[in-house]
């Protein structure tokens, strides 16, 4: 009998694990389940070139129809796993359907975060920006003039101002943290980001809370903010973090804690399920870390894919990330997790510049701000641990590219 290998969840890690599995093993039968109906997709465009109509929605799909028929795997689309039997082996879909499985891997990502009903979160012309049907229902709104409000400074929050701002609407930010971006980036970064939006049209509010939406026949129409401020808007856009899918593994007893967790390997506490991507949370550099990126959904999916296919393949991250805003490309290599010193560089171009971050003297992550080469010498730098010093860089006239080629 042929190996069963289950997905679930049909995502960005679901395509790369049933991609990488099937070029390790082609007898075994793969099947992806995902509750949403559209072939696996990217999601990044969406708060990017997707929801201002550059993009369509078939440019979005990882990989064509034709590619799982060609590669033999199965996708049931639309279709929720609500029950894994682990003594039996067999999850349960949402139209009761049983399926066994000799592997399973749990691909279910991450949802935003929704604000209370209590606080008008349910009211009409709230929006969230998670898959293809929150960025076309969120796309209508795209009226030269319509008075936008994004709650989160985020990226999310950030790139959906950006894209809106660019098409002529009247955009404002609110974030309840000091400064935007906090939770990601240093105070230079956020203060790049600030004058970006600010030379843009964008207002941004920090270190201000929103109370409560106003609805007149369920629409929002207003807010109102921690100051006792009020604001009329014409719809809200809400990106103020995700919460792991972990509900599913819970519930079948393995273990959680903010993300399923896994070992190096991908595995579960259960040696048959293994997890990869958003969902997950792992010990990385002594932090336990859940990374929401295209880099570790990728990268953690391949190597979960080799373990299952009894190609022992220990999961290490390279972690590197971008955003978009405006015509800036923030592109990051490494993490910057407890970092306690940075040090800030001019780039070559106007409006290019990186920051470097330490921690205890040693280097762990980049922002390179429109400036691609210093990105692709920073990942190198991490990748191969050839790393620069604080003091070399604090020299403007230190070129960072002599470390790899010395
Ligand atoms: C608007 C937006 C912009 C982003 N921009 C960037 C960016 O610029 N750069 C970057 O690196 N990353 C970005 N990301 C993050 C990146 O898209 C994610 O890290 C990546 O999609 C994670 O892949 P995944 O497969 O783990 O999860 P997902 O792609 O979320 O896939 C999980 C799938 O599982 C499904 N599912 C969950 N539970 C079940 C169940 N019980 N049964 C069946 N199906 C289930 C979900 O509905 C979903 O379709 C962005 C994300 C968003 C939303």
């Amino acid at each position: 009998m042929e190996k069963q290998i289950l997905i679930v969840g049909a995502g960005q890690a679901a395509c790369s694990l049933a991609g990488k599995y099937r070029q390790l093993d082609s007898d075994a039968v793969i099947t992806i389940v995902g509750d949403e109906e559209y072939l696996p997709y990217q999601r990044p465009p969406l708060s990017k070139k997707f929801v201002t109509g550059e993009m369509s929605v078939e440019s979005l799909f990882l990989r064509p129809n034709a590619w799982y028929e060609r590669n033999n795997i199965s996708l049931i689309s639309g279709r929720r796993v609500v029950h894994i039997d682990r003594n039996s082996k067999q999850i349960q879909l949402d139209d009761r359907r049983i399926l066994h499985y000799d592997m399973l891997a749990l691909t279910t990502g991450t949802r935003p975060r929704v604000l209370p009903s209590e606080i008008g979160g349910d009211l009409k012309g709230v929006y969230l920006v998670r898959g293809i049907d929150d960025a076309k229902a969120l796309a209508t709104e795209m009226t030269v003039g319509r008075r936008a409000l994004v709650i989160g400074g985020g990226y999310i929050g950030l790139e959906a101002a950006a894209a809106f701002r660019s098409q002529g609407l009247q955009v404002r930010v609110v974030e309840m943290a000091d400064r935007i971006l906090q939770r990601v980036s240093c105070a230079e970064t956020s203060n790049y980001f600030r004058k970006l939006h600010h030379e843009n049209g964008v207002q941004i509010y920090e270190g201000l809370g929103v109370e409560r939406l106003i609805g007149d026949n369920g629409r929002v129409v207003a807010a109102e903010f921690s100051d006792g401020s009020t604001m009329e808007v014409d719809f809200v856009i809400v990106g103020v973090g995700v919460v792991a899918n972990d509900e599913l593994a819970c519930e079948a007893d393995l273990e959680v804690d903010q993300g399923i967790l896994v070992n190096a390997f991908g595995q579960t506490n259960d040696k048959d399920i293994f997890a990869a991507g958003d969902c997950t949370r792992f010990k990385y550099l002594g932090h336990m870390i859940r990374l929401e990126s295209v880099q570790n959904a990728v990268d953690q999916a391949e190597s979960v894919a080799a373990n299952m296919a009894g190609v022992e393949t220990a999961y290490f991250p390279f972690p590197w990330f971008w955003s978009d805003q405006f015509d800036v490309k923030l592109q990051i290599a490494g993490l910057n997790q407890g970092y306690t010193d940075t040090v800030v560089r001019k780039g070559a171009k106007p409006r290019s510049m990186s920051v470097w971050y330490f921690s205890n003297g040693r280097l762990i992550s980049v922002d390179a701000i429109n400036d691609p080469r210093i990105f692709m010498i920073a990942k190198k730098m991490l990748s191969s641990n050839r790393l620069a010093s604080i003091e070399q860089l604090r020299d403007h006239d230190f070129d960072p590219k002599s470390i790899l080629v010395s």
